[in-house]
């Protein structure tokens, strides 16, 4: 049987490295940013206030106090955004609200709360150092500097960041286009009353899902019936619409794995990996722009696994980031788990949070089938039992990777 490693490096090996488009700011969540961002200019453009309040000159206000307070001329009026330039001199000062450009001659801004807030002659009961409440041109960014690096994920933070720098699109590798298509001839819509031997279709749901945990846009076509013609003319027509195509169902040794049956004469490749669950696996590219395909296994748990090892890094990669496996902890048993002799088992589990010493549990499920979906619903961790082991007691320290969007 083929290893673990070796699939991974076959699946990574159906994609490129993608090619940077330029990408308006409204579609940029999501993306990687694939140049490094300089800011044109200095944020804060301008000395501005922090607070709403008069802005005023400091050696005015030095000695104010409520015995004693400050009066001073209101000669202007700046509201955030106006262009109007003012100066203050001794003994004056300007009504000023936060944002708005500081002017010539004041050094302070003195909160309305200190003052009886009038707009002709203010009372100010408090002194104010030398830059209260100013904020600095430059105290942000300063003009050149990097904001942003290439390879960068753009969250929220990194739109902001952004659009502050004026940016209105950038270049960046878009989230790719996963179509999802579930086979198989007992499956029905949920919402639809189930006939005798049929099932609810659940795999697109749940592999669409997961490939939009790992920062794709996924269109869920749901699923065919076991028959050749129609799957590769569904397949066909949904290339369009693809970066890659994850099937599940039909690759293993049955009569009716209409997956293999047709993909086998396409070039795709069918193979046997050292691994549990998830053993069957096809991989390949098909159609005129040769398409990434990746063929899951049908058995739920097996889909799911396989996806997270298997395919989430090729979509990561696709993305323009690390094709990381999923994060890896170190974690003590809490029940002993089994594992067959020769693959590598990924068990459902939860993993705990950290004792006050740093360490970790996991607590591996006891319905490990491939069938038995339901306990995916509880677990946020796969344990991880290496080829060669087939037992291991509670309290053996193993590796643990965390499942994503837990
Ligand atoms: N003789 C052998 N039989 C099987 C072998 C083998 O080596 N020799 N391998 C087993 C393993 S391991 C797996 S995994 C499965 C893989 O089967 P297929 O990929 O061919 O999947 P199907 O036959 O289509 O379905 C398997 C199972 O999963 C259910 N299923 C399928 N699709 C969905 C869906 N979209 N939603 C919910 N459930 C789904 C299906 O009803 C079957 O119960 O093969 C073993 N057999
Ligand atoms: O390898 Mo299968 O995926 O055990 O059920
Ligand atoms: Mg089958």
């Amino acid at each position: 049987m083929k290893s673990v490693e070796q699939h991974i490096e076959d699946c990574l090996g159906l994609v490129a490295p993608p090619q940077p488009t330029e990408i308006d700011l409204d579609h940029a969540h999501g993306t990687v940013l694939a140049e490094t961002v300089a800011s044109p200019v200095s944020l804060p453009g301008f000395d501005n206030s922090a607070m709403d309040g008069y802005a005023v000159r400091s050696g005015d206000v030095a000695e104010a106090s409520p015995e004693v307070p400050a009066r001073l001329a209101v000669v202007a009026d700046i509201p955030a955004g106006d262009p109007t330039p003012v100066a203050v001199r001794p003994g004056m000062c300007a009504r000023i609200m936060t944002g708005a450009p500081m002017p010539d001659g004041a050094d302070a801004v003195v909160p309305v709360e200190w003052t009886d807030g009038d707009t002709v002659r203010v009372t100010i009961d408090r002194p104010a150092r030398p830059g209260n409440a100013v904020r600095r041109a430059g105290d942000d960014i300063a003009a050149g500097t990097v904001v942003l690096e290439a390879g960068s994920l753009i969250g929220a933070g990194e739109m902001g960041v952004l659009a502050a720098v004026g940016r209105r699109s950038v270049p960046a590798h878009p989230r790719p286009r996963v179509v999802v298509l579930s086979t198989g001839e007992e499956l029905v819509e949920p919402g639809r009353p189930l006939g005798p031997g049929q099932i609810w279709e659940s795999n697109s749901f749940m592999v669409a899902a997961a490939a939009r945990d790992a920062g794709c846009e996924v269109y869920r076509h749901g699923f065919v019936g076991d028959d050749p013609r129609t799957v590769m003319q569904t397949l066909e027509d949904l290339l369009l619409r693809a970066d890659v195509v994850v099937t599940t169902g039909g690759v293993s040794m049955g009569a009716h794995d209409v997956v293999k049956e047709v993909l086998s004469q396409k070039g795709v490749h069918f193979t046997q990996v050292a691994v549990q669950p998830g053993k069957p696996q096809g991989y390949g590219s098909i159609g005129p722009d040769r398409t990434p395909i990746l063929t899951l296994p049908g058995n739920p748990v097996s889909a799911f696994v396989s996806f997270q090892v298997f395919v989430r890094p090729v979509l990561l990669k696709l993305r323009g980031l690390e094709p990381a496996p999923l994060t890896e902890y170190r974690a003590r048993l809490t029940d002993p788990v089994a594992s067959p002799p020769g693959r590598r088992s990924y068990l459902r589990g939860s993993l705990s949070a950290p004792t006050a010493d740093g360490r970790r549990t996991v607590s591996p499920v006891h319905r490990q089938g491939s069938h038995q979906l339901s306990v995916l619903a509880g677990s946020n961790a796969l344990v991880v039992v290496p080829e060669d082991v087939t037992e291991l007691p509670s309290g053996t320290e193993v590796e643990v990777r965390v499942l994503p969007g837990t």
